[in-house]
């Protein structure tokens, strides 16, 4: 990559969900899988869960991209999006914008206590746009612990427990996440009711490991719990890095949460050349 001056990038969370920003928007996208790898280490690049690269999109605000700290692709990251959705705002002063993911068109808007919330969109329900690696009922896999598979533009699997806080969120999580029944890997969620409409979540993401939130696993996580009948379709979930609110209506699955902004900075010509 050409870049005598560096590359600008942003440093964002959403709940300690962490998120390295590029914007590429009048350039031409430049993350690469070997990018995403060496920022994403953090010791060698600067960390994140997720890095999130800004493009021009032609019939909405801007088009996003994600990548986990692996290198693989993420379909949906709904914290990135809603952290990305305040950033853009903040430059163009809107308050309601579109934008496109690998899922399609989604919609973010800030709401009159500050707080940024995203339409993830309608959740996936049947095994093949999960996806799943054959014809079971997703609401219940054929796994110990019997869980439930949901897509959100990406996959989850959600375990109902009856305390979240003792599972062994990495073993288990890890085991789960390269089951033979999920051919793309999934994301691995546990879940347990504290109250009416509350859940407490535990997340282990794909790609990336334990984390502290994940919007789209919160989504899931509400749907599940919503088709097993634990709870209505408005939910406040904790997860470890903080609160969201998901509320599951005809036009998709809205989340509404915090973000904030760390740090901006510059990636080093050095940094850059040693990836060519
Ligand atoms: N942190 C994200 C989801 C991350 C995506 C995931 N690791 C994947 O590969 O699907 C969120 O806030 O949704």
């Amino acid at each position: 990559m050409d870049a005598p001056d560096g590359l600008p990038f942003c440093k964002m969370h959403g709940l300690g969900n962490d998120f390295v920003i590029i914007d590429s928007r009048g350039r031409g996208a430049v993350v690469t899988p070997a990018l995403a790898r060496a920022l994403g280490d953090r010791n060698r690049g600067v960390g994140f869960d997720q890095l999130a690269e800004i493009r021009d999109a032609q019939d909405a605000d801007f088009a996003l991209d994600f990548w986990n700290s692996d290198g693989s692709r993420a379909g949906a990251c709904g914290n990135a999006s809603r952290c990305v959705s305040d950033l853009v705002m903040r430059q163009s002063g809107m308050e309601a914008l579109r934008f496109v993911t690998a899922r399609g068109d989604l919609q973010a808007v800030r709401r009159a206590d500050g707080l940024v919330s995203v339409n993830m969109g309608p959740p996936q329900r049947n095994w093949q746009e999960i996806p799943l690696a054959r014809a079971v009922d997703p609401l219940h896999l054929p796994l110990a612990g019997d869980p439930v598979a949901v897509g959100m533009g990406n996959p989850h699997c959600v375990f109902f427990v009856p305390d979240a806080g003792a599972v062994d969120v990495a073993g288990l999580g890890a085991a789960v996440e390269t089951d033979t029944l999920f051919p793309e890997r999934t994301n691995v969620e546990f879940a347990s009711l504290t109250g009416p409409d509350h859940l407490r979540m535990r997340v282990w993401e794909r790609g990336t490991g334990i984390t502290l939130a994940c919007g789209s696993g919160a989504c899931a996580t509400a749907v599940a719990a919503h088709l097993r009948g634990l709870t209505g379709r408005r939910v406040v979930m904790d997860v470890d890095g903080g609160r969201l609110e998901i509320d599951w209506r005809e036009d998709g699955v809205w989340m509404t949460g915090p973000v904030a902004h760390v740090f901006e900075g510059r990636l080093s010509p050095e940094f850059l050349q040693a990836l060519a």
